[in-house]
């Protein structure tokens, strides 16, 4: 069984053309499926459609088993369903890393002492201690980045989508991104237009064009690399 299904979805923003005509997908449990396409071709607004924060105008979304259609719906996917925005600034807005990392824990019902365990742990695992008290507003791009990961990761759900998740990464730090998610067992949505980090990490890639998902042509350079 998918974990994540769209099936025949449309979608358009009031008063501008259509951005999905029909699209089909599934995540399976431990996939990781990128997905590329060009600049505006409706990558991100497909990851907001899974989660409920865009409701199509027609076709199904189906999250963990059961089709979702109103907005009441979506509260449980949104939590089993790790979201990294592609603008780390929509993400974080706690005064410093580590209220940022505990503010999931804190709102699943952890205790004041738990969420620290968990924020101690999470930020161990991605090798960003160093960051634990820093004002949130005064990181880096990349680190705002690193946190945003970690902010998602401290709820431990069950699938990832991850928008554009190398920009403003240096070298090493996307590396150090390739082997962390190669690590986690969640299966995950990664949108890229990265191809060297795609081929790293994805276990099969769709491209969006048009308002459809399908395989990019093998054939077609300038497909595999947008
Ligand atoms: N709130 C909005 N209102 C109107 N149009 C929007 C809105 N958000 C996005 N769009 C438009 O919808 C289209 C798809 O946008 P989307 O952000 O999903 O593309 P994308 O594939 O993620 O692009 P990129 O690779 O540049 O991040 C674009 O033409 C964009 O301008």
């Amino acid at each position: 069984m998918a974990l994540i299904e769209l099936s025949g979805v449309h979608f358009a923003y009031p008063h501008h053309a259509p951005v999905l005509h029909g699209a089909d997908m599934a995540l399976a449990a431990g996939e990781r499926l990128c997905i590329t396409g060009h600049n505006g071709a409706g990558k991100s607004t497909l990851l907001r459609i899974v989660v409920g924060l865009l409701s199509p105008s027609a076709g199904r979304v189906t999250c963990f088993g059961e089709e979702r259609h109103a907005d009441a719906d979506f509260h449980d996917v949104r939590r089993r369903a790790g979201f990294v925005f592609q603008d780390p600034d929509d993400q974080l807005f706690c005064p410093t890393v580590a209220e940022d990392v505990a503010f999931g824990p804190l709102n699943l019902g952890a205790s004041r002492g738990e969420a620290m365990e968990i924020v101690d742990r999470t930020l161990e695992r991605l090798d960003l201690m160093h960051l634990r008290d820093r004002i949130t507003h005064k990181l880096s791009g990349g680190e705002k980045r690193l946190v945003t990961l970690a902010t998602v990761l401290a709820m431990d759900p069950e699938v990832l989508l991850l928008d554009e998740p190398t920009n403003a990464l240096d070298e090493k730090n996307e590396a150090r991104l390739v082997e962390i998610l190669l690590s986690l067992p969640q299966a995950m949505i990664i949108v890229s237009h990265n191809p060297h980090f795609r081929n790293r990490l994805g276990t099969r890639t769709l491209r969006l064009q048009d308002g459809l998902l399908a395989a990019p042509d093998p054939n077609c350079r300038h497909a595999l690399n947008a």
